[in-house]
């Protein structure tokens, strides 16, 4: 099943509703693309995963200026709604990032700026979805939903937590210090979020950014700081940190994952090796075998599922919502839809 086309412009919704088709919520996946790398291939394969699983939503994907046309037009054909952003910097700061590319993540703050979307859920460009996630766009608004994050990660080891070996997944292990104060906050992977664009957000972030201190996991760390009102944990079936497998097992059930992260060192799919630490268990072998199996899929390519060329007949899309599909079957982005002749 091919995404749903997303009308921008509200004219043809209105030309729609009188046709009795019913306008859709405007909600979307969204990911973050960088760089002329290998990444690209996270993001065919989350294209794909969606698709695989019947989601009702399309997929955008904000790219970076040096993003390279062929990879766009790749996302193109797989369906994808491609918005180019502009990076966002950090102040200038002498912080050592856990890892030195985490510098360009802070670009993901433009996808608040994506209002065209009531509500988006953000995913990583190495998730993938593997069971229907389309439900929590239901959850109630003014909440920013994501899973919480483990710290028993040797990328982890400057950070106060790894020094005294607490994790907020086994607090009763090493309890967090009196003398250290409270305990931190609930800290959220920042791999994927629930979350609800909206102009007066996304200035604010851009503000709060310019005077906030970087700090070891770059954006992560500052969206947790700023969403810990609002945050709200969602079950780890929705954002398996692949690490969880070996440092906290019992808090995980792989029968029920609906989105597994490949964020542990060594464990992108794309070019996996097997040669990395914790890279020889079974489990990761199996979740990176279902990876391929999606990314290799050629019936989940978008040209292989896109409905024949809308008409004004079998489709059901009035002649204004046909006209604003593009040649390739997307929908022109923020396009003044031609009105009816
Ligand atoms: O060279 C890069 C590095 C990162 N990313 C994007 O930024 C996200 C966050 O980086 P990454 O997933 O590597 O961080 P991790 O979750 O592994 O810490 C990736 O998933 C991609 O969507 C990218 O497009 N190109
Ligand atoms: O820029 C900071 C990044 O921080 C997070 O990745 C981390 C985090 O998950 C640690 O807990 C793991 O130990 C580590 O492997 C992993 O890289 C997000 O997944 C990513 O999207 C991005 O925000
Ligand atoms: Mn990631």
């Amino acid at each position: 099943m091919s995404f749903s086309t997303e009308i921008i412009t509200t004219e043809p919704l209105a030309a729609a509703a009188t046709n009795g088709i019913v306008a859709k919520p405007r909600r979307a996946f969204v990911t973050f693309l960088a760089g002329n790398g290998d990444y690209v291939k996270g993001v065919v394969g989350l294209a794909k995963g969606l698709r695989k699983v019947k989601s009702e939503y399309p997929l955008v994907v904000a790219v970076l200026p040096d993003v390279p046309e062929d990879h766009r037009k790749i996302l193109h054909s797989q369906g994808c709604i491609v918005r180019e952003i502009e990076p966002v910097y950090p102040p200038e700061n002498q912080t050592q990032f856990a890892m030195a590319y985490y510098v360009i993540n802070y670009s993901k703050l433009r996808i608040w700026e994506f209002v065209e979307y009531e509500k988006m859920i953000y995913l990583d460009g190495d998730i993938q979805v593997f069971s229907n996630i389309d439900h929590l766009f239901e959850e109630p608004d003014g909440y920013f939903y994501a899973v919480m994050d483990c710290f028993c990660e040797k990328n982890w080891s400057n950070s106060p937590q790894f020094k005294i070996g607490y994790c907020q997944q086994c607090p009763e292990t090493v309890h967090w210090p009196a003398e250290m104060g409270s305990p931190p906050p609930l800290y959220f992977n920042a791999g994927m979020f629930v979350y609800q664009p909206n102009l007066l957000t996304y200035s604010d972030l851009l503000d709060t950014l310019k005077i906030s201190t970087p700090t070891l996991f770059a954006e992560q760390d500052f969206l947790n700081h700023y969403f810990k009102d609002i945050y709200k944990p969602i079950p780890n079936v929705y954002n398996l940190v692949l690490a969880m497998l070996w440092r906290h097992p019992e808090n995980v059930d792989l029968n029920q994952v609906n989105v597994v992260h490949y964020c542990a060192n060594g464990s992108k799919p794309w070019r996996f090796t097997g040669d990395d630490e914790n890279m020889d268990r079974n489990d990761i072998k199996m979740l990176v075998k279902k990876w391929w199996e999606i990314y290799e899929d050629e019936s989940l390519d978008y040209i292989n599922t896109v409905p024949s060329a809308p008409t004004t007949g079998d489709n059901k899309l009035s002649p204004l919502l046909a006209a604003a599909l593009t040649e390739d079957g997307d929908v022109a982005h923020q396009r003044t839809v031609p009105s009816a002749a």
